[in-house]
């Protein structure tokens, strides 16, 4: 970064609300890192926002702490904040200019600009972190809205946090981005904690696990990993995809994953996908993911989007009227971090403004990101997106070929046409190499029967529209 952009630090670019989104960040890293990391290398930092949200820089005090922060919490903090903010936010980092730091870093000793603690003490968080739970304990079951989309997904949850070591061990949830997954993992965790609060709980995303082996690999310190992993009453390890190809990673969980059954522990996990349609991770490994309840939470659905809203917005002691959440729930549909994105925009602008929350607020808020939305999904791309989700060509989709591997993806494309643009039957039939009307009718009655009944199919479908609405 260079020096010239220290003078956004004078700039005034959205300050409020810009806090506010650094303010839920740090918050969160509190929660998930120990006190004496988060105090030393969090806390001094200062975040400038830019107003769009989509661009935040920090400053950090010297060089040698920004060299460290870059290389142990940037990539975290991004996705935290892309989390938070419900779209990828760029994060650069900044050598801080002095009166800005004279400014801003009146924190405690901890934070003080010339003590600089060793890399190599601070570095280990597997034993200062040994029993953190990493739970964010404002994930709760209490706020949480449940609705057809998460209701087998919320009842199985509790069931376990009840009951742990019983029933449904594990816990597989698999579901899109952003659908509450992580939330009820936590809400799981938190649960348990409070009817039990002796119990041994950790939350811990795929991608530390690999770390975690990582370091006690290059350390040779396993039997200190495995004290860790295997005397735990609820592991909770969120998006096991990452196990991907991580040959060692995967040992180490599967030997984990046996002792922790066999001692009645519980271990919840999430994935963007069912167990069989994970890639790259051993058959083994995912026929015990699969070997105790498997659930899916769908994208929610309209009244349960609108109840999210509403909600969200109370907690924010603000007061969305419900076709104001009708309006917003009908237009982000994707999944909750998106609608949740949308929320804290409305309410900034309604603050920064000093308007009331209104339909009319509502679109000027949301302005860009309904302009994406209603960009046209057109046929030509629903026909390659589905054909390269299913490894077909895209001339299949007009051929004449009948085999199933080709025809069933093009009757989901045919579905999808119909469901995604504005084409009437014939014109679709068209599209797909001058079929008729009729057989475009029975590709879509099929697909939406089995979509009903095919909870697989269903997830494909969903993946489809969400990478089709971008
Ligand atoms: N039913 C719900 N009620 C209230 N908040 C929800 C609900 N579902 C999701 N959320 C909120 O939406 C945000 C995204 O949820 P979460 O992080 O749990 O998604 P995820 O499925 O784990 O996504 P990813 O796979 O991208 O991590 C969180 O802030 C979460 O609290």
């Amino acid at each position: 970064m260079s020096e010239g952009q220290h003078k956004i630090v004078a700039t005034n670019l959205a300050l409020s609300a810009g806090e506010s989104l650094w303010q839920a960040c740090i918050e969160q890293l509190a929660q998930e890192l120990p006190e004496q990391q988060f105090n030393t290398w969090i806390k001094p930092l200062l975040a400038q926002v830019s107003d769009d949200f989509t661009r935040v820089t920090l400053f950090v005090a010297n060089r040698f702490k920004l060299d460290w922060v870059r290389a142990q919490y940037s990539h975290r903090i991004a996705v935290m904040l892309e989390k938070l903010y419900g779209q990828p936010v760029h994060l650069e980092l900044a050598l801080a200019p002095r009166e800005a730091q004279a400014r801003s870093y009146a924190t405690p000793a901890s934070a003080d600009m010339g003590a600089v603690a060793e890399p190599a003490e601070l570095a280990d968080d597997s034993a200062s972190a040994a029993f953190k739970n990493r739970l964010n304990t404002a994930l709760t079951f209490d706020t949480l809205v449940e609705g057809t989309a998460n209701r087998m997904a919320r009842a199985a949850a509790m069931h376990v946090s009840g009951m742990p070591g019983q029933l449904y061990n594990p816990l597989f949830i698999y579901g899109g981005v952003g659908l509450g997954k992580t939330h009820l993992m936590h809400a799981v965790g938190n649960k348990l904690l409070a009817d039990k609060p002796g119990s041994k709980v950790l939350y811990i995303h795929a991608e530390q696990f690999v770390s975690d082996v990582v370091k006690a690999y290059q350390r040779k310190t396993f039997d200190e990993f495995k004290d860790r992993y295997h005397s735990l009453d609820l592991l909770l390890i969120d998006d096991v995809q990452f196990f991907a190809n991580k040959d060692r990673t995967q040992e180490e969980f599967f030997n984990a994953f046996e002792a922790l059954l066999a001692k009645k522990s519980h271990i919840v996990m999430t994935s963007d996908t069912y167990p069989k349609g994970l890639a790259d991770i051993h058959e083994r490994l995912v026929s015990r993911f699969d070997s105790g309840l498997t659930v899916a939470i769908e994208p929610p659905e309209l009244e349960m989007r609108v109840a999210i809203l509403i909600n969200k917005a109370r907690a924010e002691s603000a007061e969305m009227p419900e076709e104001v959440a009708f309006f917003v729930a009908k237009n982000v549909r994707s999944n909750v971090r998106e609608l949740e994105g949308a929320l804290r925009k409305i309410l900034a602008y309604s603050r920064f403004n000093q308007k009331e929350i209104s339909i009319m607020l509502a679109r000027e808020a949301l302005r860009d990101l309904l302009s994406i939305q209603n960009r046209q999904i057109s046929v030509e791309n629903i026909q390659k997106t589905v054909a390269d989700y299913y490894k077909i060509k895209v001339a299949d989709m007009y051929s004449k070929k009948r085999p199933a591997s080709i025809a069933r993806p093009r009757q989901i494309a045919m579905y999808l046409a119909k469901e995604l643009t504005q084409k009437s039957l014939p014109e679709i039939g068209e599209l797909f190499g001058g079929r008729d009307h009729t057989t475009v009718l029975h590709a879509v009655r099929k697909i939406s029967g089995e979509r009903q009944q095919l909870t697989e199919l269903n997830q494909q479908l969903h993946v489809l529209e969400q990478t089709l609405k971008g």
